[in-house]
């Protein structure tokens, strides 16, 4: 039998700008007839405990998808970290996974591999990676990291490689399931994924 897991909140990140997509709120964007964060939803769902969305526009959308929709609690577009830091200010669970609403395709087994990851190695945070490629936004963590992460962001960091290099991090393979972390940035890559 399985030893008992920490409970986990899971944080769909959809608080950019979609600049290189022409400043859209990415996480609304349809793909196959469906917004994209929609997709987000339905793979994380029953990987967490708890399910909580961070967007900076158009709140009352987001909240039709029936989950608790959040802003960022440090204004002007600072990043991803904004999005943790307040998914760890507003998650009610010890442990914290994140992916972005760009990434429609995100691996049924996601946070089961991060968490494994994290208790093997004791770490603060589990970060996804694929050969040579990191992916920060597909993360897991520990939600006590918010004092830290808030001073970070109050000495003016922004940097999300730079903040996880203050901490005890573990990466976790992926390899076998690269093309789940395939993200949407642009109206092309949008019309190559959407047939
Ligand atoms: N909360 C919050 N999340 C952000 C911010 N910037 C980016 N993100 C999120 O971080 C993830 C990666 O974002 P990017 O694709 O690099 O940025 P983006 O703003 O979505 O798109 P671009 O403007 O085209 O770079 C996505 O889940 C975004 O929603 C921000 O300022 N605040």
């Amino acid at each position: 039998m399985n030893a008992p897991r920490d409970k986990i909140t899971g944080v769909v990140l959809a608080g950019g700008q979609g600049r290189r997509m022409g400043g859209v709120d990415k996480g609304l964007v349809a793909l196959r007839g469906r917004p994209m964060v929609d997709w987000v939803l339905e793979r994380l769902r029953p990987q967490v405990d708890e399910l909580i969305i961070n967007a900076n526009q158009n709140a009352e959308r987001y909240a039709a998808f029936g989950h608790p929709v959040f802003g960022d609690d440090i204004g002007g577009f600072v990043g991803p970290l904004a999005g943790l830091h307040a998914g760890l200010a507003r998650a009610q669970h010890p442990l914290v996974a994140t992916a972005p609403c760009d990434s429609p395709f995100l691996s049924a087994d996601l946070v089961a591999r991060l968490y494994a990851g994290l208790a093997d190695a004791d770490a603060e945070l589990a970060v996804a990676r694929t050969f040579d490629q990191p992916h920060p936004v597909f993360c897991l963590c520990r939600r006590n990291l918010l004092p830290h992460l808030e001073a970070y962001l109050a000495g003016g960091g922004r940097k999300v490689d730079a903040w996880y290099a203050t901490l005890k991090v573990v990466e976790v393979r992926f390899d076998d399931e690269a093309d789940a972390f395939r993200n949407i940035n642009t109206r092309g890559e949008l019309q190559s994924f959407d047939r």
